[in-house]
């Protein structure tokens, strides 16, 4: 297949492993970026989704038409800078919103990041579902070039992005009685924030050193990049630590690691959930669907081990939550914490905390 809607010199192209080649226009940096092409329908949160960490190591088509209209600020960062690899969508729009900036073009250049607009991202999503998420590169140079490129490239799912992405010591935030220690694997700053919000000391440790946060009144484990297999030394800490019975929460990547550690199987999703209105039907806890932010390519599947299902994805009946019958753990695949929403879920923080003061004896 080959599309050409660009209509313009400054040419920009995807390529997918199998060959496919889509034409476009090339925004933000001029070079070339590999990873693994994933989508999202989230409608808006760009800024939050290009700057969340467990994005790295992919290339995040938008299937808005419009991406940009809201522009970029500071408030709406989920980490330091842009963590995916690159971008595809329709439209890269002007902005016009009084925090605003800069653009999301003049953001991907700043930040070095390549980007394809004027792609058919409605020919290419029907693909990746068709055929299940592919490596892809996109950049300036000639599709024979950037294939070459692709297929010398190692694939995401053999590489491992959190220490890219995790802190390098541990770092001490906010004040109060309690403290959770957050495993850093690419923490997104909405799920820092849901802890410092709720009056309690929070210490980020490097996701390679969980250890640095066993003596604090929780553990939290976050969302990060990549394929959770290969973390199976974080999962066997995690283990250690769960034999002290104490409360452990994990988001995203972090519920895959604890459901590792206890035994879990894991499994690549086809083409994955990344989106701002995915339904969680709560079997347990409330008995309600709640609309949720996902962004994830790989699940979990208890079977046989401790972990019993509090959640579930209604549209194909993945794991969306885990908990323990005899111990504190609470697990989301989903994100309460996402930015800028949906927020139903967030009473999941306040829960996590609650088994945290139960177990301190307060
Ligand atoms: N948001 C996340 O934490 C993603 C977890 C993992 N990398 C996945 O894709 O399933």
């Amino acid at each position: 297949m080959h599309v050409d809607v660009s209509g313009a010199n400054n040419r920009g192209y995807l390529v997918l492993e199998d060959g496919t080649v889509f034409v476009g226009r090339l925004i933000g940096a001029e070079k070339t970026a590999i990873g693994e092409v994933v989508f999202t329908t989230a409608v808006v949160g760009y800024p939050q989704i290009l700057t969340d960490p467990s994005y790295k190591g992919q290339i995040i088509v938008f299937t808005k038409p419009l991406v940009g209209n809201y522009g970029v600020s500071e408030d709406q960062m989920e980490s330091d800078r842009i963590k995916a690899e690159g971008v595809v969508l329709f439209e890269a729009t002007k902005p016009s919103h009084y925090k605003s900036v800069m653009s999301l073009e003049e953001w991907l250049a700043a930040s070095g990041i390549p980007g394809v607009a004027r792609v058919d991202t409605r020919a290419l999503v029907l693909k990746l579902r068709e055929h299940g998420v592919m490596m892809g590169a996109v950049g300036p140079e000639e599709p024979g070039a950037l294939l070459e490129a692709l297929r010398k490239s190692p694939r995401y799912e053999e590489l491992s992005y959190v220490d890219l992405v995790s802190v390098q010591g541990p770092v001490e935030l906010g004040e109060g009685r309690l403290c959770v220690g957050i495993v850093d694997c690419g923490v997104k700053k909405s799920i820092v924030k849901e802890f410092l919000k709720r009056g309690v000391r929070v210490r980020l440790v490097p996701c390679r050193r969980p250890e640095a946060a066993f003596d604090c009144d929780g553990l939290f484990l976050s969302n990060g990049p990549g394929n959770p297999q290969l973390l199976d030394s974080l999962a066997s800490k995690v283990a250690q630590y769960a034999e002290y019975k104490k409360p452990l929460m994990g988001i995203c990547l972090g519920h895959q690691v604890i459901a590792m550690a206890f035994g879990a199987r894991i499994y690549k999703l086809k083409f994955g959930h990344r989106a701002s209105n995915k339904p969680v039907r709560d079997l347990r806890f409330t008995g309600k669907t709640y609309i949720t932010t996902h962004n994830h390519g790989y699940a979990v599947d208890p079977e046989g081990t401790e972990l019993k299902v509090w959640a579930v994805q209604p549209d194909d009946g993945t794991v969306e939550g885990l908990y323990h019958e005899r111990q504190p753990v609470l697990t989301t695949q989903f994100h309460p914490e996402a930015s800028p929403g949906p927020h139903d879920t967030l009473w999941i923080f306040d829960k996590f905390l609650g088994l945290i003061e139960r177990h301190a004896g307060y």
